[in-house]
């Protein structure tokens, strides 16, 4: 199993939600974020303007899929966020040891 952390314009939120969806993810977990990558925030427009901030406000998607979820998922991100301006984030892809449903005490794949 593999956690998907994805950073994301926030205004792509909705269209990666129903493209995620649409490739079967079953579960995400969001949140709002603040950033910078390589051009430290500070030529990147936002909402039209040139922010001149330090950090700009990003989302922070995460999603723990099978391995063999991973490729699909990870397209369709990119499919539903680019828009080959900067800032359009970046997707992180870790290892996960253990997925435990609370609710019914299921475990690894059966539980994501
Ligand atoms: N190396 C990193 N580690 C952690 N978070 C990062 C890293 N790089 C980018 N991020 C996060 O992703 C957001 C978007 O990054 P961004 O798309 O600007 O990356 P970039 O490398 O500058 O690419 P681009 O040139 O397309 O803008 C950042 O605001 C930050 O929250
Ligand atoms: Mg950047």
């Amino acid at each position: 199993m593999k956690q998907i952390v994805a950073i994301i314009k926030p205004f792509k939120l909705d269209e990666v939600r129903e493209a995620l969806a649409e490739v079967g993810v079953s579960g995400l977990t969001v949140t709002e974020v603040k950033g910078f990558g390589r051009q430290k925030g500070h030529t990147e427009l936002y909402r039209g303007a040139e922010y001149v901030v330090d950090f700009l406000p990003k989302v922070k998607i995460e999603a723990v899929v099978d391995d063999n979820a991973v490729e699909p998922a990870v397209d369709a991100i990119i499919k539903a966020a680019r828009t080959g301006k900067i800032g359009d984030g970046k997707i992180f892809v870790r290892s996960v040891e253990q997925v435990i449903r609370i609710r019914t005490g299921e475990t690894g794949p059966d539980a994501v």
